[in-house]
């Protein structure tokens, strides 16, 4: 028998190791065996959902309705900095000073918007023009919440635009693809998969003659200075803890970036149903001219619409936004009420799709029903309850509990003034590839290549 050349006698050894380092693993325990969990176990076995959840989200964590469901965190650290989970300071500027803002915000968003649509929608009377639905409801976002973050002129800069708007869709990338990378080579490949640096550079040199203009006034005027802007960087520059570029640069894209991506998919899916669904553009047109004649475009004004925040609520129920959500870790050993004991590290998710699908929680749930919410709030006389920005146990869209989304009342004002806007200014019908979505690791989203087809308003 010829010698074995060292590059066989490596592969043996290799692929002995391998064999047994997999026959230890999947004779092991696992602390979570007593859980039924949506994954299968054993050394390959965990990565198989994990490739086929990248296509397949909503049918796997169906599986697991009812069970808990383990996924991996994106890692926020490597995509922004350590501090932003360290001194997540950024939650309690917008749970107090965004939210107590609103009305003072809400001019300056429906300028943004009014120059963003005048921009993109530049039709003749008469014409209808073919809008890629993912991109717009994209570029009108991120020009919206732009401007309640940096202000004029920095909100329309092109090259921030694109960083903040190219940037938070890098950042979803990576983050999937680091929360995929095996532990052992994370610290490593974080670096290479990243683009952290270079979008902080990119950003602070857009934010460093601004902040440093600020602190300028600041620093010679006091609390004399008279017109000190009204927005979130302001806010964090007031708030004092971060007082130099590069932190507030990173705050400032972790903030638009909290917001960015799920308030712009949430736009393109109600948009859409705003098309499929001409039968609700007569009573939507009803209810926001009754209510901006009686208040104009004011935060009582976008109050009035019940109807407006009911068929967005719904839309975002009936679609779906995640397949799971709510992600919890246990930072220690927990028993929970019924008894389930989840080891320190585990993760657990809702399956928000399931359970705002599950005809327990929603009458005939499987049927879009654009104002059911109005109509549960006049069955219950209270039109406080069942809002777009209500988190309860069945309305997972924002979360729940301590860590629910601090952005939603900004969202649902948001959301509320464009539909609302639309609705009076342009006629919309379904353009190519509608109204299909796609599933990506989990999350449902407006094919990219949706259009829709808008027109001036004609009655
Ligand atoms: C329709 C639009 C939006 C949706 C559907 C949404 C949804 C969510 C969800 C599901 C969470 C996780 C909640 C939990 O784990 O319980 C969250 C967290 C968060 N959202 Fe939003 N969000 C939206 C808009 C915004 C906006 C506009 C902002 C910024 C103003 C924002 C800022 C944040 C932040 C900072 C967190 C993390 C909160 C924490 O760690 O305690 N979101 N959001």
């Amino acid at each position: 028998m010829e010698a074995l050349t060292n590059f066989q006698l490596f592969c043996g050894v290799g692929l002995a190791t391998s064999i047994l380092a997999y026959s230890y693993a999947v004779s092991r325990p696992h602390p979570l065996d007593h859980i039924p969990t949506v994954r299968p176990s054993g050394l390959l076995g965990s990565y198989l959902p994990a490739i086929k959840y990248i296509t397949n989200g909503i049918d796997i964590v169906q599986q697991g309705f009812e069970e808990l469901v383990l996924n991996d965190m994106i890692r926020m650290e490597y995509t922004f900095g350590p501090q932003m989970l360290h001194d997540p300071y950024h939650v309690t500027i917008i749970r107090t000073l965004v939210t107590r803002n609103l009305s003072a915000l809400l001019p300056g968003i429906k300028d943004e918007m009014i120059a963003t649509l005048d921009e993109s929608l530049d039709m003749k009377p008469n014409e209808w023009e073919s809008i890629p639905v993912v991109d717009f409801s994209q570029s009108i976002t991120v020009r919206m919440l732009n401007r309640t973050v940096v202000g004029l002129p920095l909100c329309r800069e092109p090259d921030w635009v694109d960083l903040t708007l190219r940037g938070t869709m890098d950042v979803i990338k990576e983050g999937i693809l680091l929360g995929r990378v095996p532990n052992f080579v994370f610290a490593l490949g974080a670096k290479f998969i990243t683009t952290t640096s270079s979008r902080l550079r990119r950003g602070a040199k857009h934010l460093e003659p601004i902040i440093n203009e600020r602190l300028r006034c600041m620093e010679t005027y006091g609390e004399g200075w008279t017109n000190r802007p009204s927005d979130v960087l302001q806010w964090f520059i007031d708030e004092g803890r971060e007082r130099t570029v590069p932190l507030l640069t990173a705050r400032i894209l972790f903030f638009l970036f909290g917001g960015m991506a799920s308030s712009a998919a949430a736009v393109a899916k109600v948009l859409c149903f705003l098309a499929a669904n001409p039968q609700c553009v007569q009573p939507l047109r009803e209810e926001v001219e009754r209510a901006i004649d009686e208040h104009g475009w004011t935060r009582e004004g976008i109050a009035q619409m019940r109807r407006v925040d009911s068929f967005i609520k719904e839309t975002l129920r009936f679609e779906g936004t995640t397949a799971y959500g709510v992600q919890r870790k246990a930072t220690k050993d927990v028993t929970l009420s019924d008894g389930t004991f989840l080891p320190r590290g585990t993760n657990v998710a809702f399956a928000v799709y399931a359970i705002e699908h599950d005809h327990h929680n929603y009458e005939d749930p499987f049927t879009f029903k654009p104002f059911r919410f109005v109509e549960l709030q006049d069955k219950c006389g209270d039109p406080s309850k069942y809002q777009f920005a209500s988190i309860t146990h069945d309305s997972l869209g924002f979360g729940l509990g301590k860590s629910a989304c601090p952005g939603r009342f900004l969202a649902s004002m948001t959301l509320k003034v464009l539909l609302a806007y639309i609705v009076v200014t342009y006629d919309l019908k379904p353009g190519k590839d509608f109204p299909d979505s796609r599933h990506l690791a989990g999350a449902i989203l407006t094919r990219p290549s949706a259009k829709l087809l808008f027109r001036r308003r004609m009655d």
